[in-house]
């Protein structure tokens, strides 16, 4: 079999798909993108579609390991995006043309369903007890928020105050019924780190994600010797060269690498096994559309510490698009009391609509995180 095409769709509400043909009729679906920085993503994935061409599509190691060292220059957002997306559709070829899910070449299931959680509150967490109360009628119980808004690297005790009363409310109205992770997003330093996990601590969040920015990965220890509240982090580190030094220095609970960021299934999956030897959680990161969510849940199901698994849908980025939109068989992704059991169709197990992704690709978004700035004009970590 040879690659013969790659095509990418930017597509609502801030996603793209990339699509590989084969010259054996089949053909797999990735998703490698940057939220935010699509078409960046884009030309580095026709850049390194034309190393592709002509290419046996099973070789998924050696064209990993060949798109990762053989331009010298490697790792980071941009690269291992573009080579994640590449990288679910040669796993979704090779699993079409060899008739089993994904998770059937990687030795197997180790769960018949997995955990996932929803988002709650939206970018400045508000009507955050409703939006839970909804989503527990359908069988949710964990979600996960937004910590807090803007945060100064020094702040002041109103603003710690308004960040926790959000918190402490959940409790005060849903008691211990529900579980929720508190995601600081980058927005607190590390001055205020320590200070607002403090006054959380009371609330016992399921864990605290990003407490400070993946760059100041070094603090992750120092806030663990300092709180009961499990740390978790991993959306912004790419690859296994960056995950191995946070492993190594302690600190985390939970990993949440990005399935569409940090290389694809061949990385992640190798991730979750350093992980798991340092009896690390996972919970693969995915705030994106149906190819990222499937490519994780192969992870999570052949993954003994997979515990949750992020999922988007009715998260406040997806204006304009959902999940299902583009998916045909969109009972893939049913819930059973907050679960997703294991897909059972061949390659990643969802069936793309390609005539709704051309269609929806003629109207692409160019979607940007907003600006955020301090009340003195300096710009603030969104
Ligand atoms: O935990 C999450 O889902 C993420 O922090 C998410 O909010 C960001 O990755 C966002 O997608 C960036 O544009
Ligand atoms: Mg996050």
């Amino acid at each position: 079999m040879k690659i013969t095409k790659l095509t990418t769709y930017r597509l609502p509400p801030r996603w793209m798909f990339v699509k590989i043909e084969t010259d054996e009729g089949i053909v797999g679906w990735g998703e490698p993108v940057i939220e935010g920085r699509a078409r960046t993503v884009e030309t580095a994935v026709i850049e390194m579609g034309e190393t592709l061409i002509g290419q046996d599509p099973s070789r998924i190691n050696d064209i990993w390991q060949t798109l990762y060292r053989s331009n010298f220059y490697r790792g980071g957002p941009i690269l291992m995006s573009a080579i994640a997306g590449i990288d679910q559709a040669l796993w979704d070829i090779k699993g079409k043309a060899l008739g089993v899910p994904v998770y059937e070449l990687l030795g197997g299931l180790v769960r018949d369903k997995m955990k996932t959680y929803s988002w709650v509150g939206g970018d400045r967490p508000d009507d955050i007890v409703e939006h839970m109360k909804k989503l527990m009628a359908v069988g949710f119980d964990t979600f996960k928020m937004n910590g807090c808004e803007e945060m100064g690297i020094v702040d002041t005790a109103r603003a710690v105050d308004k960040a926790v009363a959000k918190i402490g409310e959940i409790r005060a109205k849903l008691g211990n019924a529900v579980d929720f992770g508190l995601d600081f997003h980058g927005r607190v330093s590390a001055p205020m780190a320590p200070v607002l996990i403090k006054e959380l601590e009371p609330f016992r969040p399921l864990f605290i994600e990003e407490p400070v920015l993946a760059e100041q990965a070094e603090y992750y220890p120092r806030l663990a010797e300092r709180t009961f509240i499990p740390i978790a982090a991993g959306e912004r580190m790419f690859s296994r060269f960056e995950f191995k030094r946070v492993f190594a220095q302690s600190g985390l609970s939970i990993v949440q690498p990005d399935l569409s960021h940090a290389g694809g299934i061949t990385e992640c999956v190798k991730i979750a096994s350093m992980a798991e030897a340092y009896d690390i959680a996972l919970a693969p990161h995915c705030p994106l559309g149906p190819i990222a969510l499937a490519s994780c849940l192969h992870v999570d199901f052949v993954s003994r510490n997979a515990v949750l698994q992020e999922q988007s849908m009715g998260i406040h980025y997806n204006q304009g698009g959902e999940v299902n939109d583009y998916v045909k068989n969109k009972d893939v992704f049913k819930f059973d009391n907050g679960h997703i059991h294991a897909m059972k169709g061949p390659g990643l197990g969802v069936e793309i609509d390609e005539e709704v992704v051309i269609e929806r690709s003629k109207q692409a978004p160019d979607w940007h995180n907003p600006v955020w700035r301090h009340p003195d004009g300096a710009v603030a970590e969104w």
